[in-house]
């Protein structure tokens, strides 16, 4: 499991630490220092002979060919005392820039970069604050650093500075951030970060690390309201924080490397108030799932099963004019591994779905979870019939009717068209599952006044109030699928770019419906299980489509910076069905 801590909860877990005298700010640039010379030497390694003496002409790319240690959040921990990792290659005669702000921030970069300038590196602090770290400052310029002041440069000539530099470190505001970057920082990053996406697709630049987080992000909730310095790399201290793991920040923050300092984040339960909407001491404020939590999570049969005990999923999916969403749904369940799948839907659209998958029943009868709303328009008269059995399906979940006329409330996955039915207040066993586009809209409907950019600029926000508005678990799909329900929040990043296809979304419906159904007498008695399972489908839904798609690696490495690592190819939704068996069996293996 990956845990991100808001910066409230790693201050107060710091706390202690601090005032027992513990040299965290040293340990967090020994780190730091370690990692940007092992980054350093990686990229000087990586000159074709010949090439100029400047590490950065040459490279061609924003990679780091041969580096081995390549992390995702919580991938692995480096302990703080991984100094001299840089000393396998000579990193001297380097050009770094220091991006200063005028908090603890900017005195780690300080530090880390006095270490720097001890290794040979030639080094510019460019200081963004009237004062900063004074220890920091004082420990750089010992170490033959050189000190510039925005407020005595134009920021042109440090761009230019930059443009010339091998690495820079972005140190101008960490956990202690309020709101967007202000000036002088915040128009210095604002022209860094426009003359870097002026460059053409591969041209050389500096590698740029981000000091505990990138500087401007939501660094509790993953927004991006200002500029921002796009990282090739974030070394942060102690703890990930959510806007590592959330869209939008996410993807601002490269490779994510976690430094441990010690501060038993996830070993006990801080209260630092957290994050709005989360009661202290409530854990960490955003969760992931990795292979080996979904293993525990998932049913697998025993000698005593069969089909009834192992779930029956009930999908009302397609109508005639989207019949392909139904098969699609239906594969999903299937080949997810439900004891059985019951198809509800018009003729026509059963015998397509007898056609691929002979396997189905297109009778009713009792089921342990529905899958509601794939392949339905809901404003569309052909989708009355499924409007009404859907209504149905809604009416048992949600308790509207009784036990005895429904057959009794169980787990449901409400998808697409079947967003815009529900009517009543749900529970958490019910799992909605929209993109943006199906989130803005119930949200509209339900009275909020947000574009479909507004959600995407604060996914996290607005899976939140639909959760609180609805009281079913949300699973809002993207490139990163943020889950908010009962007991908190996961942000699953599984998935190659790929996947981002038609009809990939009704597999995953179908596949949540058979986690749901094979646990669903647990996901009725514990509100929080809905949304472990939600996480859970989307890892396999990502990893089957890594599968069918050739690539390899974590997503977060292979989205990272050039690593070598095999980007796939196009995938199709019916393929990503079809490899969840094995996609399944892989996670059970621990593979
Ligand atoms: N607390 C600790 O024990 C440790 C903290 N560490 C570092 O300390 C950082 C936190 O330090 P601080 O609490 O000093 O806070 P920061 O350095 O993150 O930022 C606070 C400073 O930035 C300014 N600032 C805030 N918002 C701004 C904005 N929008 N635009 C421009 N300037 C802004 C503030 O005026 C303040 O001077 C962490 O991110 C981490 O890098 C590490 O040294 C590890 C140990
Ligand atoms: N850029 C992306 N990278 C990885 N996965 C993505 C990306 N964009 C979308 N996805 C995933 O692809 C699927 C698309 O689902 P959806 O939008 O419902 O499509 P459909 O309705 O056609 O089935 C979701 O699982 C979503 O999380
Ligand atoms: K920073």
């Amino acid at each position: 499991m990956i845990e991100a801590w808001t910066a409230p909860d790693v201050r107060a877990a710091e706390k202690p630490l601090l005032a027992a005298g513990e040299p965290l700010m040293s340990r967090a640039a020994h780190a730091l220092a370690a990692t940007v010379l092992r980054d350093v030497a990686a990229r000087r390694r990586s000159l074709a002979p010949g090439s100029p003496p400047r590490l950065r002409g040459g490279l061609g790319s924003d990679g780091l060919p041969g580096e081995a240690a390549v992390r995702g959040p919580g991938a692995g921990r480096r302990g703080a005392g991984a100094r001299g990792a840089g000393a396998r290659g000579d990193v001297r005669g380097a050009r770094a820039v220091l991006l200063v702000g005028a908090g603890n921030n900017g005195g780690d970069t300080l530090f880390a970069g006095a270490l720097l300038a001890r290794r040979g590196l030639a080094v510019t602090a460019v200081l963004a604050a009237p004062r900063v770290h004074d220890a920091g400052l004082a420990a750089l310029r010992a170490a033959g650093g050189r000190v510039v002041s925005l407020f005595d440069v134009r920021v042109p000539v440090v761009v230019a500075e930059v443009a010339e530099a091998d690495v820079v470190l972005d140190g101008l505001v960490g956990i202690g951030a309020h709101g967007v970057l202000r000036p002088p920082a915040g128009g210095l990053v604002r022209a860094l970060a426009d003359a870097r996406a002026a460059l053409p697709h591969g041209a050389p630049r500096p590698w740029v690390v981000a000091v505990d987080v990138p500087s401007g992000i939501g660094v509790d909730d993953g927004t991006v309201a200002g500029p921002v310095l796009p990282a090739d790399r974030t070394v942060t201290f102690g703890a990930l924080k959510p806007g590592l793991v959330l869209p939008p920040a996410v993807h601002l923050a490269g490779i994510v490397e976690v430094v441990d300092l010690g501060l038993g984040l996830g070993d006990r339960r801080v209260t630092g108030g957290g994050a709005p909407g989360r009661s202290p001491a409530s854990g960490p404020a955003v969760r992931r799932l990795e292979a080996r939590d979904v293993a525990a999570l998932l049913r697998v049969p025993g000698p005593r099963d069969h089909k009834y005990t192992r779930g029956v999923v009930g999908v009302v999916a397609g109508t005639e004019a989207f019949p392909g969403a139904a098969v699609l749904a239906v594969s999903g369940a299937a080949r997810a591994g439900a004891g059985m799948v019951r198809y509800l839907g018009p003729e026509s659209v059963g015998a397509l779905v007898l056609g691929r998958r002979p396997e189905v029943v297109t009778t009713g009868g009792r089921v342990q979870s529905w899958v509601l709303g794939p392949g339905v328009p809901a404003d569309d008269d052909a989708a009355d019939d499924q409007g009404r059995r859907i209504f149905g399906a809604l009416a048992a979940v949600t308790g509207l009717l009784s036990a005895d006329v429904t057959g009794g409330a169980v787990p449901a996955v409400v998808d697409a068209g079947a967003i815009e039915l529900v009517e009543h207040r749900c529970p958490p066993s019910v799992v909605i599952t929209p993109h943006a586009g199906e989130l803005t809209a119930l949200m509209q409907r339900l009275g909020h006044g947000v574009d479909r950019a507004g959600v995407e600029a604060e996914p996290l926000r607005w899976a939140r109030a639909a959760h609180e508005a609805t009281g079913a678990t949300v699973l809002l799909k993207g490139s990163v699928t943020v889950i908010a329900g009962q007991d908190g929040v996961f942000a699953q990043a599984d998935g190659p770019a790929w996947l981002a296809t038609a009809g990939a979304g009704d597999v995953l419906a179908g596949l949540l419906g058979t986690l749901l159904a094979s646990r669903s007498a647990d996901v009725l008695a514990r509100p929080g299980l809905a949304a472990e399972l939600a996480a859970a489908a989307v890892l396999l839904h990502g990893r089957a489509a890594w599968a069918v798609s050739g690539g390899s690696g974590d997503a977060q490495a292979r989205a990272g910076a050039g690593t070598g690592a095999r980007a796939g190819g196009p995938v199709v939704a019916l393929d990503v069905a079809d490899a969840l068996p094995a996609a399944i069996a892989d996670v059970l293996a621990g593979a």
